[in-house]
């Protein structure tokens, strides 16, 4: 399903923190969300997985209004994983993953469990399921996170940052997987070269706006990347796979 973001803006303190964001994400893209710190990504995220009601626009999956839905009812087209998650559960890895399926109740609990069981698998996460959550590392429980959000069958799949605390073979595991996992993706990522490697479309938040939309290629341009992240920056290309990769200096040495 696709997800459309239309006018959206968020004001606190008579600061425009999003400044009338429009973004699409077609169905079934991965679709990366990038800017410096502080420039909005994770106000417009919270705006569209329902933490907060923009103060103007409107969040769109398919023509649902999201923030119309009831809970319920958006919990099954809309799973998150926020930026930090304060989940200090005293649960199993597989009591944490089975509460992604709470929006779906009624189901058969033969049929939730297997889904639980896919989830834990596709996040790399199955080793790991009669753990206690709060005994794993960081990174452990960023995947037992991103295997809940799966468990939830979303349509689109919001990710603040889902990279954070993964080593880099983990980094690259992960967005593999939920690359691969079915749902529409956007994505706030940090790490240039694994939003050019890995999601179809980018778009370029910079002071609350969306100051660039396309591919990858088109839209991380050495320009662009010294005035909105004040880098200096030399394209080259991966030798195997030909995706555009970048090397950083910085722009005032
Ligand atoms: N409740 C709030 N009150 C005041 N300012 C806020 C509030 N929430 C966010 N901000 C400010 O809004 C700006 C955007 O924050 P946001 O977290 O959306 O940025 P971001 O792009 O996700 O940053 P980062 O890359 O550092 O995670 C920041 O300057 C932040 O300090």
């Amino acid at each position: 399903m696709r997800l459309d973001v239309e006018g959206v803006s968020v004001e606190v303190a008579g600061t425009r923190l999003v400044d009338e964001v429009t973004l699409d994400v077609p169905a079934g893209a991965f679709v990366g969300l990038v800017g410096p710190n502080g420039s909005g990504k994770s106000t417009l995220l919270r705006c569209v997985y329902r933490a907060r009601r923009p103060d103007a626009g409107v969040v769109r999956v398919e023509s649902e209004d999201v923030h119309r839905l009831p809970p319920r009812a958006a919990a099954r087209l809309l799973a998150a994983l926020p930026q930090e998650s304060t989940a200090d559960f005293d649960f199993t890895v597989t009591e944490v993953v089975a509460m992604g399926r709470l929006p779906h109740r009624g189901r058969t609990a033969a049929r939730d469990a297997r889904i639980c069981e896919q989830a834990l698998e596709r996040a790399g996460v199955a080793h790991l399921a009669a753990r206690g959550f709060l005994s794993l590392s960081g990174g452990e429980k960023q995947r037992v996170l991103i295997a809940r959000a799966l468990t939830q069958e979303p349509r689109v799949l919001v990710l603040d940052e889902p990279t954070n605390h993964l080593d880099i073979a983990h980094q690259l595991d992960v967005l593999r997987r939920v690359r691969t996992s079915g749902p529409t993706v956007l994505a706030a990522l940090h790490d240039l070269n694994l939003a050019a490697a890995h999601c179809d479309r980018l778009h370029v938040l910079h002071g609350g706006r969306v100051v660039a939309s396309g591919p990858p290629d088109e839209v991380l341009s050495p320009g662009l990347l010294a005035g909105v992240f004040n880098v200096r920056a030399h394209r080259v290309r991966h030798p195997d796979t030909g995706a555009t990769q970048f090397l950083f200096d910085p722009l005032t040495p």
